[in-house]
């Protein structure tokens, strides 16, 4: 058995559950099945579901799951990602489409939602503005989109499910890296504190006696 396979037998799969938002026909199933098939094939179906995908990164075996969400609209405004949704995901993806204005305000309300909601309040976020083929019908500005991204300190690519294969898939590791730095700086922070604690129980003791 080489070194390569030891190592690799001693790792733990790395699940990364990836949510999938943003208005109607704005391209989350088409950007799900490029990355998933390489392939665009232009018309999809109404299916909810979860799809993995098991991708080698930087060596390491990650998992990933993807969860197209539906969009439902409950009454005026709405654009409520569920509480389960907002539990499971452990990076999201924001999809706009770069010829209609209003895709990109719903993005704009679900981005609100998932930084109100408490519990992920950093989980990390890439805007996805879609559609780029369409410049002749565009309506959002890169700009705009950028600016957000910048003001919610999320990543930003535009792209094209239709055209290429690259740029989404651009996307989806950017994401798993964002979910992993965040990750990694969770297991910092607590090692941290528990060096803190037991520096401080040490101290403790000494000053006691
Ligand atoms: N020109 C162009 N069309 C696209 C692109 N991505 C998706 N589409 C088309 O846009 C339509 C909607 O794409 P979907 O992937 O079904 O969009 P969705 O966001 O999953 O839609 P819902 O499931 O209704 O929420 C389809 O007709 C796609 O072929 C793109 O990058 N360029």
């Amino acid at each position: 058995m080489g070194m390569q396979e030891v190592m690799e037998g001693n790792q733990q799969r790395v699940e990364v559950n990836i949510l999938l938002l943003g208005a109607h026909n704005v391209g989350k199933s088409a950007l799900t099945v490029r990355f998933l098939t390489r392939r665009f094939i232009g018309e999809y179906g109404d299916i909810e579901s979860v799809y993995s995908r098991v991708e080698t990164i930087d060596g390491q075996e990650i998992c990933i799951n993807i969860w197209d969400s539906q969009f439902t609209q409950v009454g005026e405004k709405s654009c409520c990602i569920s509480d389960k949704q907002l539990q499971w995901a452990d990076g999201m993806i924001l999809v706009y489409d770069i010829c209609n204005r209003s895709s990109f305000d719903v993005a704009l309300q679900q981005l609100q939602q998932i930084r109100r909601s408490r519990k992920p309040s950093s989980v990390p976020v890439v805007i996805v503005a879609n559609k780029r083929d369409l410049q002749r019908h565009r309506n959002v500005s890169s700009e705009e989109g950028r600016l957000l991204a910048l003001s919610q300190r999320c990543g930003f690519f535009e792209v094209s499910a239709a055209e290429t294969y690259h740029g989404v898939l651009l996307v989806f590791h950017r994401l798993v890296d964002l979910v992993r730095e965040r990750r990694a700086l969770r297991k910092t922070s607590a090692s941290v504190r528990s060096i803190v604690r037991s520096v401080s129980a040490v101290f403790g003791k000494k000053r006691a006696e």
